[in-house]
């Protein structure tokens, strides 16, 4: 158990490696899109997110590239990276993850072995895993088996559970399905990032693999760390509906503290939020039928608040293990460190100032996100990001996001960290820079060139660490051409 007494932490911005700011399901969009989406983001203390853009079966990858490429470059208030998903093997998806690697910088391809538009085949899954391997890139993979589930969930509604606890009750753990894409990957020597690792039985399977040496990475959620599946059963439909996402959460309620223990001590890796949030109207697409709800819950915004509280507060794991975690594992796996996930000359200068003495009590009523609904709602968190830079810029101030974002994109008219010497028009508090974290990340094989780094569209990008003084953080303010600014603030 870890006991500290700290005040202001400066950290690396938080990455999120895994968000859906645009997913359509079952004919619906995401609540959240790239604009809110970023902006829940950097309010709790995340600079950069990765997100989807997955090919169904059929899709061109780079046209389903280029389709996310367009609505995002636009609308993000922080950095961004993008996954490609694969649902389908051919030669020309061979050819078209290639072509991403090799022109475009994508380093990471999601696969999945359950929904129905997007599951791969165990033969498939080999080939674009053998094809991850020969091009460097990192394969991941979403471990459910969707077959079963689909015949679980007909007998469920075939007598008569129709509410969303059949979403959880349709949907067995992922143990089975999590050791065959580990199973698969190990065959074809490839490298497998298993993403929302939900279960105990799951991530013990992650855990042995890792102690065989099997290049084997683990995510961990926001939602599975804060919250529980005994939510299906809530007497208010909606309530219930919010929580309903894949793989679900588990009902028992020790599950969330075994994930963050895992956490802790490195067994798995990483922390998403999975960030796919649809509004009660949305969810009521399925209220006589589990089956139609939307999948998705929040995360993105209070994720790292999350993780301190119930990692760092509770004294399972130090504040270095927390910058890993959130920010510095995420970074190295997807090859952007040290450019990011790290506060050094040189890195880009996105930076939390975190206050571990301060709280602040989740709500729909006051989260950034667009959605009607918060998972987290009404938990106190200890630890609260006061300050955010992205890339130099001041964003949050005293936990507030600075100006309300404007969908005209406004030129930006908030402080700006000074400008190597002089005097600075906005001081970060002096406390100790929390490094890069002390984990060691292996990526085996994964060493893409690529960088899958996209910039957030501020006219002001390019802010360093400055290399005389890295608590210093130096801007280049460039004037956008026109004198215009496409920032979003
Ligand atoms: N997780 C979820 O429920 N929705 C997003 C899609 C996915 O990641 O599987
Ligand atoms: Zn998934
Ligand atoms: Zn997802």
């Amino acid at each position: 158990m870890y006991i500290y007494y700290i005040s202001y932490l400066n950290i690396p911005g938080g990455i999120d490696p895994h968000t859906h700011l645009n997913l359509n399901c079952m004919g619906m969009n995401t609540a959240d899109d790239f604009y809110s989406g970023t902006k829940a983001a950097l309010a709790g203390g995340t600079t950069m997110i990765m997100d989807f853009a997955i090919a169904h079966k059929g899709e061109s990858l780079v046209e389903v590239y280029d389709k996310y490429r367009e609505l995002a470059d636009s609308k993000v208030c922080c950095d961004y990276g993008l996954h490609v998903g694969v649902s389908s093997w051919d030669d020309k998806v061979g050819t078209e993850m290639e072509t991403l690697t090799k022109e475009k910088g994508i380093n990471s391809f999601k696969t999945y072995l359950a929904y129905e538009e997007n599951m791969l085949e165990d033969d498939e899954l080999y080939r674009v895993y053998n094809k991850c391997r020969d091009i460097g890139a990192l394969a991941m993979v979403h471990a459910e088996n969707g077959k079963i589930i689909q015949m679980k969930a007909k007998e469920l509604i075939d007598i008569g559970v129709t509410g969303p606890e059949g979403h959880v009750l349709s949907r067995p753990e992922e143990a089975e399905a999590t050791q065959r894409a580990i199973t698969i990957a190990n065959q074809a020597n490839c490298p497998l990032y298993v993403v929302h690792v939900m279960s105990k039985s799951a991530a013990k399977v992650v855990s042995v693999a890792r102690r065989k040496g099997q290049v084997v990475l683990g995510e961990a959620l926001a939602a599975g760390l804060g919250t529980d599946g005994t939510n299906y059963w809530n007497k208010c439909w909606r309530h219930a509906a919010g929580y309903v996402m894949s793989p679900p959460l588990r009902p028992d309620s020790s599950t969330p503290g075994y994930l963050m223990d895992l956490l802790a001590n490195g067994d798995l890796q990483c922390t998403g939020s999975d960030n796919c949030t649809f509004n009660a109207d949305q969810k009521a697409i399925g209220k006589d039928d589990f089956r139609l709800i939307p999948n998705g819950v929040n995360g993105l915004e209070d994720r790292m608040s999350v993780v301190w509280e119930k990692g760092v507060h509770s004294g399972k794991m130090d504040p270095c293990r927390f910058v890993a975690a959130t920010s510095t594992a995420a970074a190295k796996v997807f090859n952007i460190y040290p450019k990011k996930g790290r506060i050094a000359a040189g890195s880009d200068a996105d930076v939390v100032v975190w206050n571990p003495n301060e709280t602040r009590t989740i709500s729909a009523k006051t989260h950034n996100h667009a959605v009607d609904f918060n998972i987290f709602e009404g938990m106190i968190c200890h630890g609260v990001p006061e300050v955010v830079i992205t890339r130099g810029h001041v964003v949050v101030e005293d936990g507030q996001v600075n100006k309300p974002c404007k969908v005209e994109r406004e030129p930006y008219t908030g402080p700006v960290i000074q400008v190597g010497a002089g005097t600075p028009e906005k001081k970060i508090p002096e406390s100790p820079i929390i490094g890069d974290g002390t984990e060691f990340v292996s990526r085996g094989k994964t060493q893409s060139g690529g960088r899958n780094l996209h910039e957030s569209s501020f006219a002001f990008s390019g802010a360093q660490i400055d290399d005389k003084d890295p608590k210093r953080i130096q801007t280049r303010v460039s004037n956008p051409p026109g004198g215009k600014s496409s920032g979003l603030w």
